[in-house]
């Protein structure tokens, strides 16, 4: 149910449209255990445009306010964002004050971001989750680190807090006029990787993630909106951040979907112990190793379970090399070994199955008196029920999403018995 955001956001609404942004049929509203998201104002039609926000409205590297705090060359596109951000949280009369009133406050941020939770509760997050967090750390400190020589005084939780409003809040932009947009920038568009196109987008940055919503496309005007089905006034409307597993969600936004047409499992963990260090590097060297995939099936096609690479590399472990090699190199099916590959599958899985039996339970027996899940001064200043209340949430997020990984490994194993 659409739920009134509160005044804070009419003011965001007002200064947003005298800033560029055009909205047609759209509101902020609030959502239960979704925060702020948007909502069709009336029924919509599918292809209708629902906003428009202006190139010169996007807050980018290369928007003046942000390059007038000269950035050394070596600070990042997210390290410039956040320093920026930061910088300009703590004036009373800032430019985007009506637009930073409305973003999740560093209290919200505790407690739904995991970089942000106690070691314990990190501890039961999926694997996939915690690689993702230590990169997220790493860059975060490293940023820090880069930015600290030129605002001494500024904190590491505020740096951390916008930081945080940059990885949940910007969206692909790839600079229309991108050999003057800004010195550090690649000249040539071919250059530009994934770490250079970041801009925060005012009220765009409202809508919430769905596996299928509308998608967000750019030109050199700005950016546009446009539904992507018939909507009833009050549904909420979505849109799509990507093709990401809720191991990704969870790790890089806070939350997972309760259904989620691209969620897969790594099987990292349970596969690269197994191998010898020449199956390493043999895997290395053909450019196998890693990233092998469980994806989601209710078929009972078993081959239907996992990719390509992971078919791979289950043959070099139980296989003559020769197979393994005729398998990679496309002359054989592999068809001849697969009941033998899929058992030995089978018990991966079962293994697997094992682990998250373990962390589940360790998910229920965790406690508010972990070392450092008391260290936030906000949970302190607040006493022991809002400490309880923060750990339920992660609890209730950790156990979702542990029994969603439950139900994928048992559907496999139904797969490959069937
Ligand atoms: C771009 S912001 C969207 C607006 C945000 N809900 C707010 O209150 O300002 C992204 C953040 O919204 C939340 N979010 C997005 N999609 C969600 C979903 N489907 N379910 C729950 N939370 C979601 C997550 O906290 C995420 O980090």
């Amino acid at each position: 149910m659409a739920l009134d955001p509160g005044q804070e956001h009419a003011r965001f609404v007002s200064w947003a449209e005298k800033n560029g942004v055009t909205i047609d049929g759209v509101a902020p509203a609030r959502f239960v255990g979704r925060g702020i998201g948007i909502v069709a104002a009336r029924d919509l039609k599918a292809g209708e445009r629902l906003v428009h926000v202006r190139n010169s409205s996007l807050v980018t590297v290369a928007s003046p306010a942000v390059q007038g705090h000269k950035f050394p060359g070596h600070v990042t596109v997210h390290g410039r964002l956040a320093a920026f951000l930061a910088t300009e949280y703590e004036k009373g009369k800032a430019v985007h004050k009506a637009w930073q009133d409305v973003w999740p406050s560093k209290q919200d941020f505790e407690t739904t971001m995991p970089i942000h939770w106690s070691k314990e509760a990190r501890e039961c997050l999926p694997v996939t989750s915690k690689v993702l967090l230590k990169a997220q750390r790493t860059k975060l400190n490293s940023d820090f680190d880069t930015i600290r020589p030129m605002y001494p005084s500024m904190s590491k939780p505020l740096f951390t807090y916008t930081w945080m409003i940059v990885n949940t809040r910007t969206f692909y932009w790839d600079y229309p006029d991108l050999s003057t947009a800004h010195p550090s920038l690649p000249k040539k568009r071919a250059k530009l990787t994934a770490d250079d196109c970041y801009a925060m987008c005012p009220f765009m940055d409202y809508f919430n993630h769905s596996d299928v919503g509308c998608d967000p496309p750019h030109d050199k005007h700005g950016y546009s909106i446009t539904a992507d089905r018939d909507y009833e006034a009050g549904e909420e409307v979505y849109l799509s951040y990507g093709t990401h597993t809720n191991d990704f969600l969870l790790a890089e936004y806070g939350f997972i979907l309760p259904i989620n047409k691209c969620d897969a499992l790594s099987l990292d963990h349970i596969i690269l112990p197994e191998l010898s260090s020449s199956q390493a590097d043999t895997l290395k060297e053909d450019g196998f190793y890693g990233n092998y995939t469980l994806t989601p099936t209710s078929s009972t096609d078993p081959t239907t379970l996992t990719c390509h690479r992971t078919q791979s590399v289950l043959r070099l472990l139980i296989l003559p090399s020769r197979r393994y090699t005729s398998f990679i190199s496309g002359t054989d099916d592999g068809s001849a070994e697969q009941i033998i590959v899929n058992a030995y599958l089978r018990n991966l899985i079962i293994a697997y199955q094992r682990q998250a039996m373990e962390i589940s339970e360790a998910v229920d027996s965790l406690s508010t008196t972990s070392n450092d899940s008391a260290n936030k001064e906000w949970i302190e200043d607040e006493g022991v029920l809002v400490r309880q209340r923060v750990l339920a949430s992660q609890q209730e997020i950790l156990r979702t999403r542990w029994e969603q990984i439950r139900g994928i490994l048992n559907e496999a194993v139904r797969s490959l018995d069937a």
